[in-house]
């Protein structure tokens, strides 16, 4: 028999290919055609029977979940298909492990626990464009690649600036791409720009596996990305790129920069402000309100806070309010405290338009050191509280029991992560509130009891939404991503909200139906890019269609 091989791959390396290998489901046939013969032990499996086998496997490692997280992150890297075949069957029990909050812990512990590289590594010590178009194209070219996930590292999670490490930021979220909404894995790449890193911990791990220098800015950081744009553009033109983790300082500045020129977007920006908006709107059908007569404090006003207060004034408007009105009920606190019109001189572009006059204020600030939550919410009587500051137990009781003084539904989404880094947990805002807060987290928390019966609570992570965002941006090839769409996928999501026909249901659904969840948004979005000219290609228009063109795991 002829010798075969798979995209030039047979024998012992065809099973080190993680694409191509289907370890024991090899046939009979297969392995003859392709070398394996005795290589293999010799029964022949079904795809579900080593999905069973290696969910033993996890599931004996018991009580330690970066274990997990090593473990399946290796069977990434052994076998493609089964990596998706066993997390998509186990998403909900798998989550907290491939994503927020385990990840962050393989992420700061990438240097000390590195088997196998994933994603794309570019580094700011070799930024020859000719050098990034070769290494890009190790990936592919053309269409090979649709969907690229960027990050510098500067502000992963809540944990701030990981470094190369960072890389797993990418490489997580563009699972969960192919998990929650079928995006084909190989039409992926993650990467990390390698600027160095301020973090001393891993500058003097003598295993840390980045550059040790401090992290470039200014102009050299800026010509950098820069050029690895535009040499993506080059080598892949089609792709849409997601902006992941950048740090405080460049997040917006860089969006704002290319939004309007190439198909772009910031998950933590844009994604985040969806999915609070998905979850404030869920709470408006419980309270029978409207989004116009809200009153927000945002707690943390970063580059989540900012996405959010941005895209809730864009929403505020739509529903009628003139922009000087929705500015008026969009409070933050930073470091500073209520950011006022005296902090304009350390507020950054983002808060710029949303200081309040210090007039009006001026008799909180006794101390001088700024308005903090309690006394804002005191005067402010807020209905609305969300904290993406990544500061743990700032929700403090008496700022929680000031909330739930004024409104009766008291809406409260502590959204950092990873847990540990949760403004308060909703069991004490359930307790602080007396139970009748509306609450949301980022990361998974357990039910809270109500009236002796357990209540989910939501998880307002943008990972409900960018992955639909994402795959309908490839399938309309958009030439930029316009607030519109973005809107239209915030809608979508809150109209599969569980809360909608039981209130003391979820206010965002769980992940278990997600891409079922993520058709909806994609056809949601699509109608919005085709009504806007957005779309670049015919797009498909039918629930079913959509479904079609989804990537599943099962062997070719
Ligand atoms: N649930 C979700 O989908 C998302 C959650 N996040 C979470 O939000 C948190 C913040 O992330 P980013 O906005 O990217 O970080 P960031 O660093 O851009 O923003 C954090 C903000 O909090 C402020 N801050 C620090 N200490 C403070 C204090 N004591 N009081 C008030 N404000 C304080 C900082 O000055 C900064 O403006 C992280 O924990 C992150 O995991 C971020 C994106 C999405
Ligand atoms: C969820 C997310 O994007 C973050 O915490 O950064
Ligand atoms: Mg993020």
């Amino acid at each position: 028999m002829a010798s075969k091989s798979i995209n030039g791959f047979r024998g012992t390396e065809l099973l080190n290919s993680p694409r191509y290998n289907k370890g024991t489901a090899f046939t009979e046939k297969e392995r003859e055609e392709y070398g394996l013969e005795g290589l293999l032990p010799p029964v022949v499996e079904s795809l579900q029977q080593q999905v069973d086998r290696v969910y033993g496997e996890y599931s004996a490692i018991g009580d330690n979940p970066l274990a997990k997280n090593i473990f399946l992150a290796s069977l990434r890297t052994e076998n493609i298909v089964l990596y998706f075949g066993l997390v998509s069957q186990h998403l909900f029990e798998m989550l907290p492990i491939v994503y927020t909050p385990t990840q962050g812990d393989a992420i700061a512990n990438y240097s000390n626990i590195f088997r196998r590289p994933e994603g794309c590594f570019l580094d700011i010590e070799h930024k020859d464009p000719e050098l990034i178009r070769k290494i890009l194209s190790q990936f592919g070219q053309g269409d090979d690649i649709e969907y690229i996930i960027i990050t510098d590292s500067e502000g992963i999670l809540g944990i701030g600036d990981q470094g190369v490490g960072g890389v797993l930021i990418s490489v997580a979220k563009g699972n969960l791409m192919t998990l929650c909404a079928g995006l084909n894995p190989h039409k992926l790449l993650p990467i990390v720009l390698d600027v160095g890193t301020n973090n001393k911990k891993h500058r003097s791990n003598p295993l840390y596996m980045g550059l040790r220098r401090d992290r470039v800015r200014g102009q050299e950081y800026d010509d950098y990305v820069d050029t690895v744009l535009s040499c993506i553009k080059e080598v892949f033109p089609h792709a849409f790129v997601h902006f992941e983790d950048f740090g405080l300082v460049n997040a917006k500045r860089i969006l704002d920069k290319y939004r309007k020129r190439i198909a772009c977007f910031n998950d933590d920006i844009q994604g985040t402000g969806a999915v609070a908006l998905a979850a404030v709107v869920s709470t408006l059908h419980i309270r029978k309100e409207d989004l116009h007569d809200q009153r927000f404090i945002i707690f943390g006003a970063g580059t989540a806070g900012i996405g959010i207060a941005d895209q809730m004034m864009n929403a505020m408007m739509i529903d009628g309010l003139s922009q000087q009105e929705a500015y008026d009920r969009i409070f933050l606190i930073d470091r500073y405290g209520l950011l006022l019109e005296k902090h304009r001189d350390v507020a950054t572009e983002g808060q710029k338009r949303y200081l309040k006059p210090d007039s009006e204020f001026a008799d909180l600030d006794v101390t001088g050191e700024g308005i903090g939550l309690e006394a804002a919410i005191s005067r402010i009587k807020p209905n609305i509280l969300i904290g993406c500051s990544g500061q743990p137990g700032k929700f403090t009781e008496g700022a929680i029991r000031e909330m739930a003084k004024h409104t009766d539904r008291p809406v409260i989404f502590p959204i950092s992560n990873p847990t540990s880094l949760v403004e308060a947990r909703p069991a004490q805002i359930n307790e602080w509130t007396e139970g009748r807060a509306l609450i949301a987290t980022g990361s998974p928390f357990p039910a809270i009891e109500r009236d002796g019966k357990l209540c989910p609570v939501a998880q307002c992570n943008n990972a409900l939404l960018y992955p639909a965002l994402g795959v309908a941006c490839i399938l309309s090839r958009c030439q930029v991503l316009t607030d519109e769409m973005i809107k239209a996928a915030a809608d979508a999501l809150a109209h599969t909200s569980p809360a909608l026909k039981d209130p003391s249901q979820s206010l965002l659904p769980d992940i278990t139906n997600i891409r079922d969840i993520s058709r909806h948004i994609i056809l949601a979005v699509l109608r919005k890019a085709e009504e806007q000219g957005a779309n670049t290609v015919a797009v498909p228009k039918s629930y079913e269609e959509v479904a079609a063109l989804e990537w599943n795991p099962r062997y070719e």
